[in-house]
């Protein structure tokens, strides 16, 4: 069948942006076609130039404004666009906020359950730099180390000094290391090639006790000028307490590798979420922003109505952040995750913390709620933070049978979340509070919320 496709590529239309994806797309309809256009927002009035044709929609690129939305803000730098670290940043951030409560509301209302309330986003008072850790690629770039962001979908290294969502003591370090290794002519690695040294320079900063710690990813077993390079990082960054070399020698998209040497200072750094001490290694998962991350996680638990007498299960526990802080309001807390290094380190910071009522477990989580629920574990409150990809149906199925009074669910999609929500309702629990969507990651799409479900029906 042959498909009548309204436009071609390279050819320009004139358009009106009448909403936006939840990847941060302007659509546009051009003979009921649509078309993705980035950088557009709704309501704008543009000439579009189709960039790739395929059979059920089009790509497009803003060529002019005839009406721009009074929701736009100058993009501070148009490398944020091109490497999509800050893909909403061309939107006012209280339109970001609206943006992803709509963005809950709408896939309600699509699944009929416009019923359930959606309250507004909880932001940030200053919604940039806020991220605790960096990872950045470091490249030659006509002849110079440069170290940066690639460009989208793409290895070209774009340079880049202020990333604007980082803490800024993490851009100044990176600064200060990228200078050193131009200084004493350490190579980037080539991945061409396979040659050269430096692959990657991981920074991460603690939000509370500022302590710092550099993360060298090589190519190579040793660094190169290894005195020099630690000495002028010492100097260069007061709050340095922990440098460490990573060596990672395999072609591999992979970041880091699995070897780890401590070059000066000690092998982990110290922060706290939730009044909870956590140790924090090079290759530990941490949540990127802690001051989101607390008032997330909080919502959760002041939910979850503890007084010291519950059973809880926290399900993709992670390192343990909900169970740890819950373990003070509960009788008894159960973790499970599928990473085992996780689950390390959250048994690692419950012992730190002198937290006795936790119990982790490595695992499928649904697989883990089938065994609790034969042992006949009868669970108060279970709290799920799914992966995007959300709930298994089992384990849907099995807290059903385990009959806690509440699921607590902290969700990182929507889409997700309202299937789940769904399924729920066919074991009994249904959406008790407006569901409050807490905003994690500020300038870009991701939309976190939490949502209290009851049990309503025997
Ligand atoms: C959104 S994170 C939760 C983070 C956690 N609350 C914390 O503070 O560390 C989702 C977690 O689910 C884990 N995971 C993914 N699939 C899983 C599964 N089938 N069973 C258990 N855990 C899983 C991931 O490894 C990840 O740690």
């Amino acid at each position: 069948m042959k498909l009548n496709i309204p436009v071609h590529k390279n050819e320009e239309y004139p358009a009106k942006v009448v909403d936006l994806t939840y990847k941060g797309n302007g659509v546009v309809k051009i003979d009921d076609f649509p078309v993705f256009v980035p950088n557009a927002l709704p309501g704008e009035e543009i000439t579009v130039r189709i960039t790739k044709v395929a059979s059920h929609f089009a790509w497009g690129r803003v060529m002019a404004w005839q009406k721009k939305s009074p929701d736009r803000v100058d993009v501070k730098d148009k490398k944020y666009i091109q490497t999509g670290i800050a893909p909403l940043g061309h939107l006012k951030y209280e339109a970001q906020l609206k943006f992803k409560q709509h963005q809950i509301a709408e896939l309600l209302a699509k699944a009929h359950l416009d019923e359930i309330e959606v309250l507004p986003t909880m932001g940030m008072d200053k919604p940039y730099h806020y991220r605790n850790k960096a990872q950045v690629p470091v490249k030659a770039v006509r002849g110079q180390l440069e170290t940066g962001f690639y460009k989208r979908g793409s290895h070209t290294l774009v340079p880049i000094e202020d990333f604007y969502i980082q803490d800024p003591v993490i851009d100044k370090t990176i600064v200060v290391v990228r200078d050193l290794l131009r200084k004493y002519h350490v190579t980037p690695y080539d991945e061409r090639t396979g040659k050269g040294v430096i692959r990657t320079v991981m920074v991460r900063r603690g939000y509370y006790s500022h302590e710092v710690m550099v993360v060298l990813v090589t190519n190579t077993k040793r660094l190169p000028m290894e005195k020099q390079i630690v000495d002028g990082i010492v100097t260069g960054v007061p709050e340095v307490k922990s440098i460490v070399q990573n060596i990672n020698d395999k072609k591999t998209n992979r970041l880091l590798g699995d070897k780890n040497k401590t070059l000066w200072g000690t092998d982990e750094i110290h922060d706290q979420l939730l009044g909870i001490d956590f140790a924090i290694s090079p290759l530990s998962f941490y949540q990127i922003n802690p001051q989101q991350t607390e008032r997330l996680y909080q919502t959760a638990i002041d939910n979850a109505g503890l007084d010291g007498s519950q059973t809880v299960i926290d399900a993709y526990c992670g390192i343990g952040t909900i169970s740890l802080a819950v373990a003070k309001h509960a009788k008894q807390v159960y973790g499970v995750e599928i990473v085992p290094a996780a689950i390390d380190d959250a048994k690692h910071n419950a012992r730190r913390n002198g937290i006795k009522n936790a119990k982790f477990v490595v695992g499928k989580a649904e697989e883990q709620f089938a065994k609790w629920q034969e042992d006949g574990l009868k669970p108060d409150v279970v709290i799920v933070d799914p992966p995007r990809k959300g709930l298994a149906e089992s384990l849907i199925e099995a807290t059903g049978k385990m009959a806690p009074q509440k699921v607590i669910y902290v969700s990182c999609n929507p889409a997700t979340l309202v299937r789940d929500i769904q399924r729920f309702a066919e074991q009994g629990y249904h959406v008790t509070k407006p569901i409050q969507p807490v905003d994690q990651f500020p300038q870009t799409t991701h939309v976190e919320s939490v949502t209290v479900l009851e049990r309503t029906e025997e």
